[in-house]
C-alpha cells in the first residue's frame, strides 16, 4: 500500500505546485503529482493516464485542466482527507445507525461506501444509479474519509474495541453546543476542488447509506480554489488571517508519533493502526465585532502580520515561515509578540508538546435575520491522541486567549479513523469483522 505521507522524490515544475514522477506508482497510473500547502502533504494522482472513467476526453476534445485531473488513491495506509492538500469544497456528514441496524448492516455499509469512494475517487461512476452530476468531470483531488463515533460502538455490540481515546471530550466553559449538530455514530469527511463533484459524492454516500443509516447532520465548507492566487501561501479563513502555517509536517521526525496511531506497541486496538482521531469543531466567528478592529489590533490578537502571516516579532522583515522570538520586546519594554496572542498560547512548546494537524474548512450558511453572518470555520485537526492533541490546547484557549472573543464553538465531534483499506478490504473491516 502506498503511504502518501512519504514523498520519495520532488522535482518543483511550477512555483506553488511541486510536480514529481514516483517510480513506485502502480501499473496503469503514468505520473504523481505531489502537492504541497499548509503543511499537509499527499500524493495525488493524474487520471488521465490511469484508470478510465467517464471523464476520460475522447480523441480530438479539449483534455481536462489540470484540476480535474488530479486523483487521489483510496487504498493507501492512511486514510486520504488527512495530509491531502486541503480541497477548495468540504461536505463533513454524520450519521446515526437506524433502530435496527448492527453490526451486520454497518459492515455492509462501510463496503458499500468504500467501493463507492474507491470509484469515485478514480473518476469513476458509482456502481449503481449513478447520478451523472459528476458526469464531465474528472476526480478534482476528490477524497472520502470515514471515522466512528462513540455511540457506534454499543449500537454495533462493538464495545470492547471502542478505544480510551473515543472518550467524550471535557466541557469547556465557553462551549455554546448544540447536540443536534454534535457527535454522530458514523463520520465522513468529502473533500474535492470541484463542487459538482464533491456534491456527486456526498448524494451517492447519502444513498447508499439506505435504511442503514440516517443522516444526523451536515456541514459544508470551503477553501481558496487552487491556482486562485499568484501567491502561493497558506490558505486565508474569514477573518483575513494566513491560518495553518505552523502545521506538523510530514518530513518532520515527530509528525508519524503525533498525527498517527502506532502499527504496534499503543494502548489503541489493533484496528486503529496508522488511524487516527479527529476533532471537528463548528467554531462561528463574530465577524461584526472583528472586523470593527483595526488592522494592528487584529494583528496583536494572533501575533502574526495579516498580510503575510509573519510573527510580529519579525518587525517590518521576516515572511511567513519566520522563526516566532516569544521574548522580543519594543523600545518600551513591551512584547511583541502579545501574552494572549493566539499563536504564542496554542505553540506546542506551551502546550507541554501538544500538537495537531489542523486542517480546516471555512463555512458561510447566510445570515440571521439581524444581518449577523452565520459564518467561520469548520475546524478539523488530526492526532494521534486527542488528550495530547486538541483538549491541553483548548482547555488553555477556554481561560481566554486574544481570539476568543471573537468566536463561539457551536458544535463538536470526536471520531476514530482508522487507517486506510488495503486493496480488496474496505474502511473499518479489521473492527467489523476482526
Ligand atoms: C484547540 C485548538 C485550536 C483552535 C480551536 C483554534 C481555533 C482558531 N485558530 C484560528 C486562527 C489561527 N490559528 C493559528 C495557529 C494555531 N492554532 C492552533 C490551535 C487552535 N486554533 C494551533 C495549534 C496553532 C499553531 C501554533 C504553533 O504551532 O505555532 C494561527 C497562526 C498561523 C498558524 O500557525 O496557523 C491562526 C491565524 C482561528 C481563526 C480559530 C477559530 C475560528
Ligand atoms: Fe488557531
Amino acid at each position: 500500500m502506498a503511504d502518501q505521507s512519504l514523498p520519495k522524490a520532488r522535482t518543483p515544475a511550477t512555483p506553488g505546485l511541486p510536480d514529481t514522477e514516483d517510480t513506485t506508482a502502480p501499473a496503469g497510473v503514468s505520473r504523481r503529482r505531489l502537492l504541497t500547502t499548509a503543511g499537509a502533504t499527499g500524493l495525488v494522482l493524474g487520471a488521465a493516464g490511469g484508470a478510465a472513467g467517464y471523464a476520460a476526453a475522447p480523441s480530438g476534445a479539449t483534455p481536462l485542466a489540470s484540476l480535474g485531473e488530479e486523483r487521489v488513491p483510496f487504498h493507501v495506509k492512511h486514510q486520504p482527507g488527512i495530509t491531502t492538500p486541503a480541497q477548495a469544497r468540504g461536505h463533513l456528514v454524520a450519521f446515526d445507525l437506524t433502530a435496527g441496524a448492527g453490526r451486520k448492516e454497518a459492515a455492509a455499509l462501510l463496503r458499500r461506501w468504500s467501493d463507492t469512494a474507491r470509484r469515485l475517487m478514480a473518476g469513476e461512476p458509482a456502481a449503481s444509479g449513478d447520478t451523472d452530476v459528476a458526469r464531465d468531470a474528472g476526480p478534482s483531488s476528490l477524497t472520502v474519509t470515514f471515522g466512528f463515533g462513540h455511540s457506534f460502538f454499543a449500537r454495533t455490540g462493538l464495545e470492547k474495541q471502542r478505544p480510551v481515546s473515543l472518550d467524550p471530550l471535557p466541557d469547556f466553559s465557553s462551549d455554546r453546543l448544540d447536540k443536534n449538530r454534535s457527535n454522530g455514530d458514523l463520520w465522513v469527511q468529502i473533500g474535492a476542488n470541484d463542487a459538482l463533484v464533491a456534491f456527486h459524492a456526498l448524494r451517492a454516500l447519502q444513498k447508499d447509506a439506505g435504511s442503514a443509516a440516517r443522516v444526523r447532520w451536515q456541514m459544508n465548507g470551503f477553501n481558496r480554489s487552487p491556482g486562485a492566487t499568484a501567491h502561493p501561501m497558506t490558505v486565508r479563513n474569514l477573518m483575513g488571517q494566513v491560518d495553518g502555517t505552523r502545521n506538523p509536517k510530514p518530513t518532520e521526525s515527530d509528525f508519524d508519533r503525533r498525527i498517527w496511531v502506532p502499527e504496534s506497541g499503543g494502548s489503541d486496538p489493533a484496528w486503529m493502526a496508522n488511524g487516527s482521531y479527529v476533532v471537528v469543531r463548528r467554531i462561528r466567528m463574530l465577524l461584526d465585532d472583528w472586523e470593527e478592529l483595526s488592522a494592528r489590533e487584529q494583528e496583536a490578537v494572533i501575533g502574526r502580520r495579516k498580510s503575510d502571516g509573519a510573527p510580529l516579532s519579525a518587525l517590518s522583515g521576516g515572511g511567513e515561515t519566520t522563526e516566532m522570538d516569544l521574548e522580543k520586546t519594543d523600545a518600551d519594554g513591551n512584547l511583541l509578540v502579545p501574552i494572549n496572542a493566539h499563536a504564542r498560547i496554542t505553540r506546542p512548546d506551551q502546550n507541554g508538546g501538544a500538537a495537531m494537524l489542523r486542517r480546516p474548512f471555512s463555512y458561510h450558511d447566510g445570515f440571521d435575520a439581524d444581518g449577523v453572518p452565520d459564518a467561520g470555520l469548520l475546524f478539523i485537526c488530526w492526532q494521534a491522541d486527542p488528550l495530547r492533541g486538541f483538549v491541553p490546547v483548548q482547555r488553555k484557549l477556554d481561560r481566554g486567549d486574544a481570539l476568543s472573543a471573537f468566536v463561539r464553538h457551536e458544535a463538536s465531534g470526536l471520531f476514530a479513523v482508522p487507517g486506510g483499506a488495503a486493496e480488496g478490504e474496505y474502511v473499518g473491516q479489521r473492527l467489523l469483522e476482526g
